[in-house]
């Protein structure tokens, strides 16, 4: 006969932003209907704190995890929530990715109150993103509609900050991912929803994970009812890709992964590489392996990263 399940104290790190706070709240509430008691622990990252400057040019992901492992390191909190899209694809020695949730929309939403697609956009039109990925992506959109008089601007700060300066009319659009503004109750700001086939997503984009310090198996126990396979799966592939890469967010890299609807256990996994100055994507590619395991889906991004390569994508720092 096996034991029920023990029932324990969890402390939940968390960054501060309203869709960080949900996304806890949320972790709490099933961790709650799981018998367990827990408290969140709010905290405010650099990645939370520098807003003037691209976040490719201060030093990435790593920013918005960081002080949550500090937490973890110290005992003060048990499990850190993290967009799985903000997670550096290695983490540092003694940190392991406990758990990943079930996605939510992975896509990136249009966001125009005066424009309904980009080839609605006004002669001269303005457009804010600050991921380099939407912006080649975009670029490249653009350029098949001959609007070369498009501005891309940058566009920094949490998800209300970014509406706000729409709203003040510092765009006349914006590219956000569909996720944080569905779980915020936001959906009706999308306009329209990009098909992957245009703005193909980020690894991970949607998806929840949580960190644990890897010494405390207890916990992984407690956290395995919150495992959703099937996502892990395709963001296991799409986070290879990333890392094979030297995957940053100085790069344009694009890696997204869905199950065949006809095919058995097959996973499609398609990748976008751009040149690193953001002008115009240079490759695509798009393999597909049937896939069961953890190690076969990073198989499978291995041989994207390779393709990419092959057709001419350089990994960082090399
Ligand atoms: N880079 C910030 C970030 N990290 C996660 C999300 C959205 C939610 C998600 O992907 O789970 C966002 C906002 C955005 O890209 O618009």
């Amino acid at each position: 006969m096996s034991n029920p399940p023990a029932s324990l104290d969890l402390t939940i790190a968390t960054r501060e932003s309203r869709l960080a706070l949900w996304q806890a709240e949320h972790v709490k509430a099933l961790l709650q209907s799981l018998g367990h008691r827990v408290t969140l622990l709010g905290m405010t990252t650099q990645g939370d704190q520098i807003l003037d400057r691209s976040l490719s040019k201060v030093g990435g992901k790593g920013l918005f995890v960081k002080e949550l492992e500090v937490a973890l390191e110290e005992r003060r909190a048990d499990i850190a929530v993290h967009s799985l899209k903000d997670v550096p694809m290695d983490l540092p020695p003694g940190f392991a990715l406990a758990c990943v949730m079930e996605r939510e929309d992975p896509r990136d939403a249009w966001v125009s109150a005066s424009c309904a697609s980009l080839a609605d956009l006004p002669e001269n039109g303005v457009v804010g993103t600050s991921s380099l990925r939407r912006l080649v992506l975009l670029r490249e959109a653009l350029d098949r509609l001959g609007r070369q008089d498009v501005r891309i601007e940058p566009l920094r700060g949490n998800l209300d900050t970014r509406l706000r300066k729409l709203d003040e009319g510092q765009y006349h659009a914006i590219v956000l991912a569909a996720a944080g503004l569905k779980r915020l109750g936001l959906s009706s700001r999308i306009r329209s929803i990009f098909d992957p086939e245009q703005s193909l997503p980020a690894a991970g984009q949607g998806a929840l994970g949580i960190e644990i310090r890897s010494d405390r198996t207890d916990l992984m126990q407690a956290l395995a009812p919150l495992v959703h396979m099937p996502t892990w799966l395709r963001v296991a592939a799409e986070r290879t890709v990333s890392r094979a890469m030297g995957g940053s967010c100085s790069m344009p890299l694009a890696a997204y992964a869905r199950w065949d609807a006809e095919a058995p256990q097959t996973l499609c996994l398609d990748a976008a590489w751009g040149d690193p100055e953001g002008r115009a994507v240079v490759v695509r590619v798009q393999e597909q392996a049937r896939v069961e395991t953890l190690d076969q889906a990073e198989a499978l991004g291995h041989r994207v990263a390779r393709a990419l390569r092959a057709g001419g994508a350089r990994a960082a720092g090399g």
